[in-house]
């Protein structure tokens, strides 16, 4: 696996042995699996192949790494040539799946090279970015050779990638807001969007440090209302204000987003697959993905007679709740 461009191959950060992490108690060290071997070791079940695909630059790669290693690599962005792969152990209910994860190079010329690796996965996770319209319109294209060339039941999941963590402004923001650019939208200057949205601002502020909120939304106002249509505006802010602005704009890449959540969560449900936005800077909802995948899979090897089926879209909600971190997402 090489990096194009890059000084360093990003193979320098793949492991090809089994750290392991427990979905319950967070990203594990290793040196944490020495208290580990005092237990009897749980049960395990063969490599299950998961393969990331999506858009070259949708962030494969970094939420790999950020998967693996607990880490984000930032720097100037250099596209997977080919194809690599790390190996990771994820515990569930006490049994350990093994997961081989292949990541591939988005760019159109390898689309050959990885069509031959999806015959073989059990789950494909399919990124986008969410600052990046193309590639949330190529994900049907995805969806589509992914039909073609993948086994029926193969696990899919749809990521909208690069986001960061949002603390909860509350609804009283959210309300203000809404109100300030409901009245702001009856006329269409600029100048008056923004004292009608500062004002909604000041009413609805409850839990954010002023000045952070303020800056943020006068930026996603420069940018949102700058040369647009009525519509346009509307459309951008109202997505600004159901996205990006309940939470902090230190938020990842939170001032470019292009596709709202809404948008992802539809294109998920109409191909019924669960869905979730990540940030693999953050780390946000990166270990939920992969924890997911896991447990669907690890059900499928090993459904008892009187056991529930499990339902991957119930477990992703209700881990979104119990974190307290993703109520957005
Ligand atoms: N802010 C932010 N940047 C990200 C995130 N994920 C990836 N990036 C950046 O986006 C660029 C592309 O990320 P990669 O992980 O290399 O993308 P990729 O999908 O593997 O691209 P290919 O290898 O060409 O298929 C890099 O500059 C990353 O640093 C994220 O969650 N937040």
């Amino acid at each position: 696996m090489e990096r194009m461009e890059s000084m360093e191959p990003i193979s320098a950060h793949y492991t090809t042995d089994y750290p392991e992490i427990h979905p319950d108690s967070g990203f594990e060290s290793r040196e944490s699996c020495d208290i580990q071997a005092k237990t009897p070791p749980p049960a395990t079940y063969d490599e299950e192949l998961t393969i990331l695909v999506g858009d070259s630059g949708v962030g494969k790669t970094s939420l790999l790494v950020q998967f693996d290693q607990g880490k984000f690599i930032p720097g100037s962005f250099s596209a997977t040539v080919g194809i690599g792969f790390t190996n990771k152990v994820v515990t569930v209910d006490d049994v350990k799946v093994k997961l081989q994860i292949w990541d591939t190079a988005g760019q159109e010329r390898f689309r050959s090279v990885t069509h031959a690796y999806y015959r073989d996965a059990h789950a494909l996770l399919l990124l986008y970015d969410i600052s990046s319209r193309t590639s949330f319109d190529n994900t049907r294209a995805w969806l589509t050779e992914i039909h073609e060339y993948a086994q029926s039941d193969v696990v899919i999941m749809l990521l909208g990638n690069k986001r960061g963590p949002e603390k909860g402004l509350g609804k009283g923001l959210e309300r203000g807001l809404e109100r300030g650019l409901e009245r702001g939208l009856e006329g269409t200057r600029e100048r008056e969007l923004e004292r009608e949205l500062e004002k909604g601002l000041e009413r609805g502020l409850e839990r954010r440090p002023e000045k952070d909120l303020e800056r943020d939304s006068r930026e996603g106002l420069r940018g949102d209302s700058r040369g647009n249509t009525r519509d346009d505006s509307r459309g951008n802010l109202r997505g600004d204000l159901r996205g990006d602005s309940r939470g902090t704009r230190e938020a990842d890449m939170s001032s470019d987003r292009a596709i709202r959540r809404e948008e992802g969560e539809r294109l998920a449900r109409e191909y019924s697959v669960p869905f979730m936005e990540t940030s693999a800077k953050t780390g946000v909802n990166v270990e939920l993905a992969f924890t997911a995948v896991s447990k669907e899979l690890k059900h499928r090897a090993v459904q008892h007679p009187n056991e529930p089926k499990f339902q991957i879209h119930e477990y992703i909600e209700a881990q979104k709740e119990k974190s307290g971190c993703c109520s957005y997402i």
